[in-house]
């Protein structure tokens, strides 16, 4: 019998091998166990192919609905951007603005949306005795990515994560039907991360300033992060690899090239926004900007 212990970036895998001579396929030992790690190495090798290609197929995800991002892209690596005092910084104080109300487009599994809940929460209540409390509704296309998020909600009473399409007539209605049932117009803060690409991709150029109107029109401030040009060649690049078409809108857009600035003008020009801070570049170099409204 022995023991061993294969290791790669991600995970450990531990094999018990009973080997004894003449039982794996009628071959002496040593060799038995060398044909044995070969075959194992490569079902490990094929896992790890399978996984990726799941996380990072943009055909088995054309919306950006990745069924494990946040073990690619962990919510840290946007959070070390944002200041924990961003809710008394856009002027929500616990003791005189009442309930604060955040939405987040596009949440996925809600990982993010709920550590920068956590993140922003615990400054916000400091030295305060206040009953006010911050609400957060997470939005996303995916239904799976929707139960998923609800399912690991440490804070149903809070947070609500809601199955919806952004880019659908009908969620406006929607979205203001919520902000009705606590007595206000607008969200305080919208965040929209790695979103406007997929939007943009699948609807084209109307629909990714549409998106920008959209978001700008719920709320009063805006914290964004849109995927540059990169992005996109890359997108298209990985799916013409498995051998598919290119997004619907992928050669027809217009809008291309700083991605950024497009959204600025865009909201500044049309929104009666403007670019409040910017909080720098992620390691995958996409910045976040905060607008607020005029
Ligand atoms: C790349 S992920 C980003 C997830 C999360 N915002 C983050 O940055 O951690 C993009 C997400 O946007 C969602 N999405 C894409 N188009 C959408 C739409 N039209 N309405 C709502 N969600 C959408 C996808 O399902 C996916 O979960």
């Amino acid at each position: 019998m022995i023991n061993y212990t294969l290791t790669n970036d991600k995970f450990r895998i531990f094999f018990l091998i009973h080997c004894s001579a003449g039982n794996i396929h009628g071959i002496s030992e040593p060799e038995g166990i060398i044909l044995m790690m070969d075959k194992m190495a490569s079902a490990s090798k094929h896992v790890r192919l399978h996984n990726l290609a799941k996380k990072e197929d943009p055909g088995s995800a054309p919306y950006g609905n990745f069924i494990n991002y946040y073990t690619f892209n962990p919510p840290e690596n946007r959070l070390s951007l944002i200041p924990t005092t961003l809710l008394k910084d856009i002027g929500c104080h616990p003791d005189s603005s009442g309930t604060v109300l955040m939405l987040d487009v596009g949440c996925n599994t809600g990982d993010l949306s709920i550590a920068l809940y956590k993140h922003l929460f615990q400054e916000w209540r400091s030295e305060s005795n206040s009953s006010n409390y911050v609400y957060l509704l997470g939005l996303d296309l995916d239904q799976d990515l929707i139960l998923r998020a609800q399912d690991s909600n440490p804070f149903p009473q809070k947070i609500q994560f809601l199955s919806l399409d952004i880019t659908q007539l009908d969620s406006q209605a929607k979205l203001i039907s919520y902000l009705e049932k606590f007595g206000r117009r607008h969200f305080h803060l919208c965040t929209c991360f790695a979103v406007t690409m997929w939007v943009h991709l699948n609807h084209g150029d109307t629909a990714f300033f549409a998106l920008l109107s959209q978001l700008a029109s719920l709320c009063e401030y805006l914290l964004l992060e849109v995927q540059p040009w990169k992005c996109y060649r890359s997108a298209a690049r990985r799916l013409r690899k498995l051998g598919r078409n290119d997004f619907d809108h992928f050669k027809m857009l217009a809008v291309r090239g700083d991605m950024a600035a497009h959204a600025k003008e865009h909201l500044e020009k049309w929104c009666s926004m403007e670019l409040a801070q910017s909080f720098g570049s992620t390691s995958w170099d996409r910045s976040l900007m905060l607008f607020k409204r005029r």
